[in-house]
């Protein structure tokens, strides 16, 4: 696949508006993850302005972290008006698998919204795409049979791009398939790296016509950025900290050379 290591350099010459509705636990560290790899945020989801609000933005994010049911009507009323404005519409389905009530809101989305890429860890992706898999809280626990398969089952349903996190990355549109193996362990002792991670899919997708090729230059991108926090942290707070750092110093060229990228065809 022919994606571009240096996209960061493109988020940070367009500032792109990231529109998020979001969760209440991790919402201001997707802000600030938007504003280190070159976005501007804005988080809005009274159901009074938030499609106006989407109206003005390069991309939405659409995160079912503290749901309720008014908040999913005003997700379906901001990813209508990204629909209609042409702007891509990042959906984390966040615990989706845990409840009936997160798993069905999360298809309801994909229903109503041309969803452009749908992000979560291995359960959520294998619950969605109808597999047996365990989700505890927002945690992926267990899955039964191929990921990628099961990946590559739901983008074709919905025709989205899906990305799947853990240790290792995929992303798939259902044809094509990346595997990124940058991060570090430390990303799992913070609450957030999921949600942050769709901010950055959110960024970049909304510089690039090609949200397959897109994802793969972000959490590569994340990803390095990751790894080198490590570095510097002493553990999970410290990390966090250098987290934003470390992708607000990041480089184009450092992700070229430290990227770590297999890709093949399904
Ligand atoms: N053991 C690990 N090694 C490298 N990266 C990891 C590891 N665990 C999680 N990550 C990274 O952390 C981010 C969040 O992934 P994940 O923990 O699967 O999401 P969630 O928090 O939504 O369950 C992703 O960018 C993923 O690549
Ligand atoms: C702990 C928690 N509970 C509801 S939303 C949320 C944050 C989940 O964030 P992430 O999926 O990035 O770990
Ligand atoms: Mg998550």
């Amino acid at each position: 696949m022919d994606w571009n290591p240096e996209l960061i350099e493109e988020v940070r010459k367009n500032r792109p508006l990231v529109h998020h509705i979001t969760n209440v636990v991790t919402v201001n560290d997707c802000a600030n993850i938007t504003l280190s790899c070159g976005g501007a945020p804005v988080m809005a989801d009274a159901p009074e302005e938030a499609a106006d609000m989407t109206r003005l933005a390069s991309a939405l994010v659409l995160n079912i972290g503290t749901l309720n049911a008014d908040q999913v009507e005003t997700m379906i009323r901001a990813g209508k008006a990204a629909n209609e404005k042409g702007i891509p519409v990042v959906l984390d389905p966040v615990g989706a698998g845990a409840t009936t009530f997160r798993t069905e809101t999360a298809k309801r989305l994909l229903d109503r919204i041309r969803i452009c890429l749908l992000k979560g860890n291995a359960g959520e992706i294998a619950t969605l795409a109808g597999g047996s898999a365990q989700v505890r809280g927002v945690d992926s626990e267990r899955v039964e049979g191929e990921i990628r398969a099961l990946a590559a089952k739901a983008a074709r349903e919905w025709d989205v791009t899906v990305v799947v996190t853990g240790k290792r990355d995929l992303i798939t549109d259902g044809s094509r398939w990346a595997e990124i193996s940058n991060g570090h362990p430390l990303m799992g002792s913070i609450t957030g790296t999921g949600c942050m991670g769709a901010s950055v899919l959110a960024a970049f997708a909304a510089v690039s016509p090609d949200p397959t090729r897109a994802a793969v230059s972000a959490l590569a991108s994340y990803g390095v950025a990751a790894e080198q926090a490590a570095m510097q942290a002493n553990g999970p707070a410290s990390f966090r900290t250098a987290l934003f750092d470390a992708l607000a110093a990041l480089k184009g060229e450092t992700v070229r050379e430290r990227a770590r990228v297999d890709e093949g065809r399904l």
